[in-house]
């Protein structure tokens, strides 16, 4: 690159650093709770906490008055969940999820746990230590939402990419969250992550890996064998990609709910329809699931499933993915998804009323037979038209989170990668 590009990329990451940094934000929390209820505000629009000298630059804002105690230990309430649209990645859990997650991280004795992107589940550990005195959990939150610097000293969280496992907060960060995982000689520690669902696994499982060796250099020699339990939240499409990374990783039936989710939420229909499990190196026969919810336990499997997951003689498993009763297939020698059934042109089970492998297909821009998409004669144009049309977005966006970057620095906000239309469609309307 040269020098001109590279003073120029410094000016631009210059320009997006947070205009306070995470000690400038706790001395500022440590004079706002010792202001009386009345002067206590919180502006929307800047997403901040306001100390009185601030309010004349807000008047004209949304601004929260009367902040409670119960407001500020709740910070991802308070908070917006940045771009809440179909590019959203941050979906907070529902309360009966994150309550089910502390529940039984506790039933399991763990005592640390390790946040890596689950500001609410760090939250209601904290809010549980704060309210009941024999309380012994703590948690650490890593997260790249910096706006949660406003209400956790450095002690409970660490503006930290888990895409690159960076820590903005330097080596003092760093080690933090080393002490954290080594504490003990690492006993009585578990990390929960839940990545943004648009994230590839292989640089989360790549962060993963340096937190585990991270946490595998406090255990004696001959623990060595022994692994850092985790419990990674994520669809279960991505199932074989995480075990690939992760062999001794096992699918918990567990359907995890989010709050701001349209279809990953408990209601009538969205409950059933959450793809979203835990992932974990945990023997899933530990994991029990709540049986007033209709899981139950597979004596043959060892594991709690959902209702609709019933254990096939033929496969000797519980083999549904999604909750659903999923039939056995003789010709593929598997279960498959209710709404598939056998095609013999394909020679294996699909849905119903696909587009056969064998068919001719048309070319995706031009429609002619003949020859695919990469090498039709059209192709220039169209492209042309896309990258117009992208940059337009682009554009439209960068206004639109122009004002929260400014305060929370270039990496608040992050993409979330369309789901493969094709898997959506599997998953959610088949
Ligand atoms: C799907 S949400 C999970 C939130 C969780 N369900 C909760 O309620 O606590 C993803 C979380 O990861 C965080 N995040 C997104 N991209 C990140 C990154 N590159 N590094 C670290 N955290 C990230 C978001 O700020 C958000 O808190
Ligand atoms: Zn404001
Ligand atoms: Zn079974
Ligand atoms: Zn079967
Ligand atoms: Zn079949
Ligand atoms: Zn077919």
């Amino acid at each position: 690159m040269s020098e001109t590009r590279l003073a120029a990329r410094k000016e631009v990451n210059r320009n997006c650093q947070p205009s306070l940094s995470h000690r400038q934000n706790v001395e500022r929390y440590k004079q706002f709770v010792l202001l009386p209820f009345s002067k206590r505000k919180f502006c929307q629009e800047c997403q901040q906490l306001l100390l009185p000298g601030e309010w004349g630059k807000h008047s004209g804002h949304r601004v929260l008055s009367d902040l409670s105690i119960t407001h500020l230990q709740r910070p991802s309430q308070l908070l917006y969940p940045l771009e809440n649209k179909k590019t959203n990645a941050q979906y907070l859990f529902a309360d009966r999820s994150c309550q089910f997650l502390l529940d039984i991280i506790i039933a399991l004795g763990f005592r640390r746990v390790l946040c890596v992107g689950t500001p609410r589940l760090h939250e209601l550990i904290q809010l549980k230590a704060s309210r009941e005195q024999e309380s012994n959990i703590k948690s650490l939150l890593l997260d790249i939402d910096f706006r949660y610097s406003q209400f956790y000293t450095e002690e409970d969280f660490c503006h930290y990419n888990m895409f690159n496992h960076y820590f903005f907060g330097g080596e003092a960060a760093h080690e933090i969250c080393r002490k954290f995982l080594q504490q003990d000689k690492g006993e009585g520690v578990i990390l929960v992550t839940d990545p943004p669902f648009g994230g590839l696994v292989e640089p989360l499982a790549f962060s993963l890996k340096k937190l585990i060796a991270t946490w595998r250099k406090a255990q004696e020699e001959e623990l060595n064998n022994k692994e850092l339990p985790i419990f990674w939240i994520f669809p279960y499409f991505f199932e074989s990609r995480i075990l690939e990374f992760f062999p001794s990783f096992s699918m918990v039936d567990y359907q995890v709910d989010y709050d701001n989710h349209a279809l990953y939420k408990h209601g009538k229909t969205g409950r059933k329809q959450s793809p979203v499990r835990i992932f974990t190196n945990i023997s899933p026969r530990m994991i029990v699931l709540p049986v007033e919810e209709g899981y139950r336990f597979c004596a043959v499997c060892q594991r709690y499933v959902s209702s609709g997951n019933e254990h096939c003689k033929i496969c000797n498993s519980c083999t549904s993915k999604d909750g659903r009763r999923w039939n056995h297939c003789f010709l593929c020698k598997k279960c498959v998804k209710p709404s598939w059934i056998h095609c013999n042109t394909c020679n294996c089970c699909a849905l119903q009323g696909h587009a056969c492998e064998s068919a001719e297909v048309g070319c995706f821009i031009c429609g002619e037979a003949g020859h695919k998409r990469s090498t039709c004669p059209n192709r220039a144009l169209p492209e042309r038209a896309c990258q117009a049309d992208r940059k337009q977005r682009l554009k439209k966006k960068k206004i639109k989170i122009g004002t929260i970057k400014r305060l929370y620095g270039r990496h608040t906000t992050f993409s979330r990668k369309k789901i493969k239309t094709k898997k959506k469609k599997n998953i959610l309307a088949c």
